[in-house]
């Protein structure tokens, strides 16, 4: 079982202090294998389209994954485990940091090799919702040589490149961080997730 939360609440100093850091312990192995398998199994029946950059064009030389959001109301087992723990963190980032955040979108995101998500910032140019962006990555046995890294520019001008392994969760604060998916030699499977404050900016794109 997720029994402890300890890891969250030093997520939750992680972020107040650096911006940014991985949690390991989001789920249980079993769980994790599980949303592989049906992230696969959607990709493999062509349940994933290709993804926009937030305004609304299509342009794989930028971005090369194609996605498919989890449907509130409609979620399988898999999702669901992983919704929940979502939002106990949630519960804690927002006890430890007075977030504000009331609510949270996911999608699942594949990379076919050779992909790449060029260098961004997740914050949306028409709503400030997104506050942390936390990405969840699916890929049983994944080595350096396989690529695919998440990089992460850091204000001091340094990056830190963060290998897309199942279990891990990177969380990073959305306004802050620029970050570019690295192309891969093999699929890269992962859940891409943001935890929303009410937006006060948001207008209609
Ligand atoms: O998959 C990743 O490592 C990050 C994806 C990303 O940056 C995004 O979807 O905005
Ligand atoms: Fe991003």
């Amino acid at each position: 079982m997720n029994s402890g939360n300890s890891s969250f609440h030093a997520a939750a100093d992680a972020l107040a202090s650096d911006g940014w850091c991985v949690v390991h312990d989001l789920l249980e192995p079993a769980q994790i294998r599980a949303l592989a398998a049906e992230c696969a199994a959607l990709h493999d029946a062509g349940q994933l389209q290709p993804a926009g950059t937030g305004i609304g064009q299509l342009d794989a030389t930028r971005r090369g994954d194609r996605t498919r959001w989890f449907a509130e109301g409609a979620m399988s087992v898999p999702q669901q485990a992983f919704a929940d723990r979502i939002d106990v963190l949630r519960g804690v980032l927002n006890r430890e940091l007075m977030l504000g955040l009331v609510e949270y979108e996911a999608h699942y995101a594949v990379y076919r090799p050779g992909a790449r998500y060029a260098r961004h910032r997740d914050r949306l140019r028409h709503s400030d919702a997104r506050v942390v962006s936390a990405v969840f990555y699916l890929n049983e046995d994944w080595r350096e040589v396989d690529g695919g890294a998440l990089r992460l520019y850091l204000a001091d001008g340094s990056s830190r490149d963060i290998l897309p392994q199942a279990g891990k969760l990177l969380l990073f604060l959305s306004a802050r961080f620029e970050h570019e998916v690295l192309p891969a030699r093999r699929d890269r499977m992962s859940i891409a997730c943001w935890m929303r404050q009410r937006s006060l900016a948001a207008t209609n794109p």
